[in-house]
């Protein structure tokens, strides 16, 4: 295989999707050489098998809005690969939802749900209607209305979606109530959901925490401590928040975090009550982060990401390429020592090659924020033996795969000089279990 002609290959066939190339580039640059000890692999057509989806759904989705006018909205799902276990990954509802970007995050969440452990395949979904703004009312008619068609082609052993950027507990609460009225089952075909129905313990945490294990397990390999480092966390969401929650348990201090608008800076750091109102502004209120500016007096940049503020550390917890170049080169020249990726491909190509010259610690998001499927995959095996585990038992698993994770970045990526390459330790590790599944099960 070489790289370069896939890829231009890939660029040819699909001219119009920027972020699924980016994604693909990334793995395929990395994964090259092992491949090539491999010829059953070429001979099997292996590459363009596992990058090319197993089957894209693409649906018209109509609700009416409060107003009692008609909406039109694209709802979509990506099945990318199932040869290790059901298609599994998150709906986005984000008004910037197309096909390349969920194309991108299904590519992704198959190797990202291989390097768990446990038996899932990858796959993504969602929509270009924005929940920002809009009623709870119309937010449920629109979830019901997506399920209408979706779930046709989710179950238990089929296809497992959960949340992403703007699906959280309330949209995945209306979407299993759906699926049940429409099929008559109680079935453990959504994760991240209630903890009253089959939700399991830790999982709406299990992002934000595995990522902050990681970085511990990262800062390990170089005898630091987490405790009293300043830290940059962009968005302020699902995984912005428990990302916080951790890092502020193990006595760091988050000074920033941001939503699309824009980020606020707080010197003295961002505590446990101050993280207890971002989470009533942002889960309840559903308002905007410029208000924490105005309720502590700190500053508010609107436009603009957090990246150019000085810390040791930069956790990107809110959406896709927030890291370019100039940002990655001001992380560095400040100071910053990690870069623990809980959102999903939030570091442009040329920024993780900043990073990577500067030879910091930098973990891709697909092994960082790993946790949030792991823990859905957990909760997956609760709901098939109909069992509740704890809070120390999901944790201490979430804990154990995190760590596995890292052992195998680590095995697969450390190089010559001892620098270990994170990207290419997950792409390889995740790649390999893919790949001998995929040629054990023939051409199919
Ligand atoms: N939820 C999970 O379990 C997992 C999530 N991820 C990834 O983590 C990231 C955050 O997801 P999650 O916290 O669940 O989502 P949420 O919807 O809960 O929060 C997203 C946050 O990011 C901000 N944001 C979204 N889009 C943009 C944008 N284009 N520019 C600037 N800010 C933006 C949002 O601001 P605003 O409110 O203004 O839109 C919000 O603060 C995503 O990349 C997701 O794919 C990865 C693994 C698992
Ligand atoms: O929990 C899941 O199934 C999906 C999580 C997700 O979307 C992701 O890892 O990016």
């Amino acid at each position: 295989m070489k790289a370069s002609e896939v890829i231009a290959n890939l660029q040819r066939r699909f001219p119009n999707e920027p972020e699924y190339i980016q994604a693909v580039s990334q793995v395929l640059g990395t994964i090259e050489e092992e491949y090539n000890k491999h010829p059953e692999f070429e001979k099997a057509n292996l590459i363009e098998r596992l990058c090319i989806p197993d089957r894209v759904i693409e649906f018209r989705v109509s609700w009416v809005d409060d107003k009692g006018n008609v909406q039109t909205n694209m709802g979509y799902r990506i099945q990318h690969n199932n040869v290790i276990g059901p298609y599994k990954g998150g709906l986005r509802y984000h008004k910037s939802v197309n096909l390349s970007i969920l194309k991108f995050l299904a590519f992704e969440q198959t190797f990202k749900n291989s390097l768990t452990t446990l038996p899932m395949g990858g796959a993504k979904g969602g929509s270009d209607f924005s929940p920002r703004g809009k009623s709870n009312n119309e937010v449920m008619r629109f979830c019901q209305a997506f399920m209408t068609e979706l779930y046709r082609h989710m179950g238990p052993d089929e296809d497992v979606p959960a949340g992403d950027i703007g699906v959280g507990g309330r949209e995945v609460g209306y979407l299993f109530g759906m699926y049940k009225k429409l099929t008559h089952q109680f079935q453990g075909v959504l994760t991240g959901k209630g903890q009253e129905f089959g939700g399991s313990r830790i999982r709406p945490e299990a992002t934000g925490y595995g990522n902050v294990y990681f970085l511990c397990n990262m800062l390990a390999t170089k005898n630091i401590d987490i405790k009293g480092k300043t830290v940059l966390v962009s968005g302020s969401g699902n995984v912005a928040q428990y990302t916080m929650e951790k890092l502020i348990e193990l006595g760091a201090k988050p000074v920033t975090c941001s939503d699309s608008d824009g980020y606020i800076y707080d010197p003295e750091g961002i505590d446990r009550e101050k993280l207890d109102y971002i989470m009533e502004l942002k889960n309840v209120e559903r308002g905007r982060i410029k208000e924490y500016a105005e309720k502590y007096g700190v500053k508010y940049v609107e436009g603009a990401k957090p990246w150019f503020e000085k810390a040791d550390i930069a956790l990107p917890s809110a959406t896709q390429n927030e890291i370019n170049e100039e940002a990655a080169k001001a992380l560095i020249a400040n100071g910053v020592i990690a870069v623990s990726e809980g959102a999903n491909m939030p570091s442009t190509p040329e920024a993780i090659k900043v990073f990577q010259d500067a030879k910091i610690l930098y973990a891709p998001g697909k092994a960082a924020n790993a946790g949030g499927v792991a823990v859905s995959g957990l909760e997956m095996s609760q709901n098939s033996e109909r069992l509740k585990w704890s809070r120390e038992e999901v944790d201490a698993k979430l804990h154990d795969i995190m760590n596995d994770i890292h052992a195998n970045c680590v095995k697969y990526g450390t190089e010559a000089d001892g620098y270990v390459n994170y990207v290419k330790g997950a792409n390889v590790a995740g790649f390999l279990k893919v790949a001998k599944a995929m040629m054990a099960q023939g051409i199919v």
